[in-house]
């Protein structure tokens, strides 16, 4: 793999310039803190696979040294002729198990069978790191995918969604190549250590000379570094906002089209690429200035380094040879080591980033996904009693002092102004969110945090946006089916009957029809309906409908009011609507208005008073 990671692209915005939205590093992050817990984090999640790579990779690095060093006695030979090694005089302990004097093919066969041993431990100890550096990343993919299902709904609906999907796709890729590369410089690192006692075998005082240089020209480089961590920064900030951007576009392609917005949405798009772009360029400019300086010094250093041997060190050439052997194999060591740590400082921010929103996501984990304690059906009522919620950072309350009751069996409606609270207060009841004052009581008991999950099994929800996968409709109904609960094309087209949904049986391929992204080969209506059918796939003992029959034409309002009025007795049901039709059909109807409940009426009663409300909206 190259230092420059295949999926960093140029960036960073002039520094006169913010960058881009998106989640900027908090300020004074470190990247040397960074790098301090994710190497923690490693080797608590993978320190014993860690630990047999390191010793594969020692075993690997010692039989090339061994390898090396063997050549010493045979470079001996040059000149004087023979095939026949003399081993005495030449006083390398590492060697000291050998005999005296050895047939060169022998030793020659001796140097393939180590080269082959190499090779060996070499290949599993790639496997080995390969499948530590997946499980790692997967470790947190999992982690991450866990923590966002598991946070409260009031606080992970305000997270962008983009921010999370990066987090789950690009900064996960960030941390596989950040994991690559730590073990990549921890391997260079072991090498460097042990080629150091090799070549100290050969010449102490040549082998101090060039590792100090090399150190010292590590130590030079730390700008360029440093560099590289503000510039991982602002790459994490900016590939955030591309993605953003393109979300943004993608999400309103239709709206951008009928109102000829494309040109806009480019221009936006492609100032950020601008902006990435010249970051890019300023960084290249910066880090290949440093790698070249480095190059400089170790070039400049070898230079040196012959000169000593040649003229001062007094030794012989065969030594000298071994010597630039090792020399060979580890200046590119000190290279890969300031190439690979500069660019885990581009990569490590995704690692930082990651904490944070994982932190953040623990920090509102939502109390119900810990119990599972079981609930009975409702017998008589659903009620919330006197119920106040504020969205955090709100300056005002959802709702207020909220009571309504949900009578087992029957059709109660929820209507009134945009903004007055009435999806709140279904997500109040479904127990996506849960009340800061008030109660809700089933049957007059309280709906416990432990009882949630179990609650959330008995209902059904319906969005006034549907969710749709991009599969058939078989598909997208069955996806709500329990988990273990095996489901028929029986119980599929029920639930379709039942959701007034019998136009999948007229087309030609049936539950087999796909529904496109986002279920946008099918109109509005068919997709509520869809999404009706999905939820009494259930069975659900409470059905909550929200907005979900705003897209259909009369005809087939008209035909599910009766498919829901047929429900009536089988299922209690609150309906979230604006529709007339619904609203005659209820057994109850609450009219809420700022978070309150204004009215509440039988809808004959309350559709009889001219000025109330619901007397508005009926006549
Ligand atoms: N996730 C949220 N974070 C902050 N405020 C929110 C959030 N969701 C809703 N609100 C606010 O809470 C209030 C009630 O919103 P809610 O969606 O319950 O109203 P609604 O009656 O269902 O409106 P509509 O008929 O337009 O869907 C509004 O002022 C809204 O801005």
């Amino acid at each position: 793999m190259s230092a420059q990671s295949p999926s960093s692209p140029p960036a960073a915005p002039p520094e006169d310039a913010p960058p881009p939205q998106a989640e900027a590093a908090p300020k004074g992050a470190s990247g040397r803190a960074d790098l301090a817990s994710f190497w923690q984090a490693l080797r608590h999640l993978e320190g014993r696979r860690l630990t047999i790579g390191l010793v594969l990779l020692i075993l690997g690095t010692l039989t090339e040294g061994m390898t090396i060093l063997m050549f010493l006695p045979v470079l001996k030979l040059v000149g004087a002729g023979g095939t026949v090694v003399d081993m005495s005089g030449v006083d390398l302990p590492g060697l000291g198990f050998l005999p005296e004097r050895i047939p060169l093919g022998a030793l020659l066969l001796g140097i393939v069978a180590l080269t082959a041993l190499q090779m060996a431990f070499n290949r599993t100890k790639a496997v080995y790191l390969s499948d530590l550096i997946h499980d790692f990343t997967n470790f947190y993919r999992i982690a991450l995918f866990r923590d966002v299902a598991h946070a409260r709904w009031d606080h992970v609906a305000r997270i962008p969604r983009t921010r999370i999907e990066h987090a789950l796709s690009g900064e996960i890729e960030r941390l596989y190549l950040a994991a690559y590369l730590v073990l990549t410089i921890l391997q260079s690192l072991v090498g460097l250590l042990l080629y150091f006692g090799l070549s100290l075998m050969i010449s102490a005082p040549m082998t101090i000379l060039s590792y100090g240089f090399g150190v010292v020209a590590l130590l030079l480089m730390r700008p360029f570094r440093r560099l590289a961590t503000v510039y991982g920064d602002r790459l994490q900030a900016q590939r955030q906002a591309q993605l953003h951007a393109v979300s943004e576009f993608v999400g309103s392609l239709k709206m951008a089209r009928s109102m000829n917005l494309e040109s806009r949405y480019l221009r936006l798009f492609g100032g950020i690429l601008d902006q990435t772009r010249d970051d890019a360029r300023e960084f290249t400019r910066q880090t290949t200035l440093g790698g070249g300086l480095f190059q400089f010094a170790v070039v400049s250093g070898a230079s040196l380094f012959i000169w000593v041997a040649l003229g001062w060190a007094h030794l012989d050439v065969a030594r000298i040879v071994i010597l630039l052997l090792l020399f060979m194999r580890t200046a590119p060591r000190f290279l890969g080591v300031q190439a690979s740590l500069q660019q885990l400082m581009v990569d490590l921010p995704a690692w930082g980033a990651i904490n944070r929103l994982q932190q953040d996501l623990r920090a509102h984990s939502d109390a119900a996904m810990g119990g599972s304690a079981p609930i009975a059906a409702p017998r008589r009522d659903i009620r919330l009693d006197r119920v106040t919620w504020r969205f955090p950072g709100e300056a005002r309350n959802a709702l207020t002092d909220c009571s309504l009751t949900l009578r087992v069996g029957e059709m109660t409606v929820l209507a009134g102004p945009s903004g007055a609270g009435k999806s709140t207060a279904a997500d109040i009841i479904l127990g996506l969110l849960q009340p800061e004052q008030g109660r809700v009581l089933i049957d007059g008991a309280v709906l416990a945090t432990e009882q949630l999950r179990g609650w959330r099994d008995r209902t059904g929800y319906v969005a006034q946006e549907p969710f749709m996968l991009n599969d058939t409709i078989r598909a997208n109904i069955a996806i709500a089916a329990a988990a273990g609960d095996a489901v028929d094309d029986g119980r599929i087209l029920a639930a379709l009957d039942l959701a007034s949904a019998g136009f999948v049986r007229a087309l030609p391929q049936g539950l087999d029809t796909e529904m496109g992204d986002r279920g946008t080969l099918l109109s509005g209506g068919e997709r509520q309906r869809i999404a009706i059918a999905r939820a009494l796939l259930r069975r659900p003992d409470v059905l909550i409908l929200d907005e979900a029959t705003s897209a259909l034409d009369w005809e087939n309002e008209e035909a599910l009011v009766k498919a829901i009025e047929g429900l009536r007795g089988q299922m209690t049901i609150l309906a979230i609507t604006h529709r007339p039709a619904l609203i005659r059909a209820a057994d109850a109807v609450y009219v809420m208005d700022e978070g309150r409940i204004v009215e509440a009426s039988r809808p004959r009663e309350g559709a009889a008073l001219p000025e109330s409300y619901l007397g508005r909206m009926t006549r």
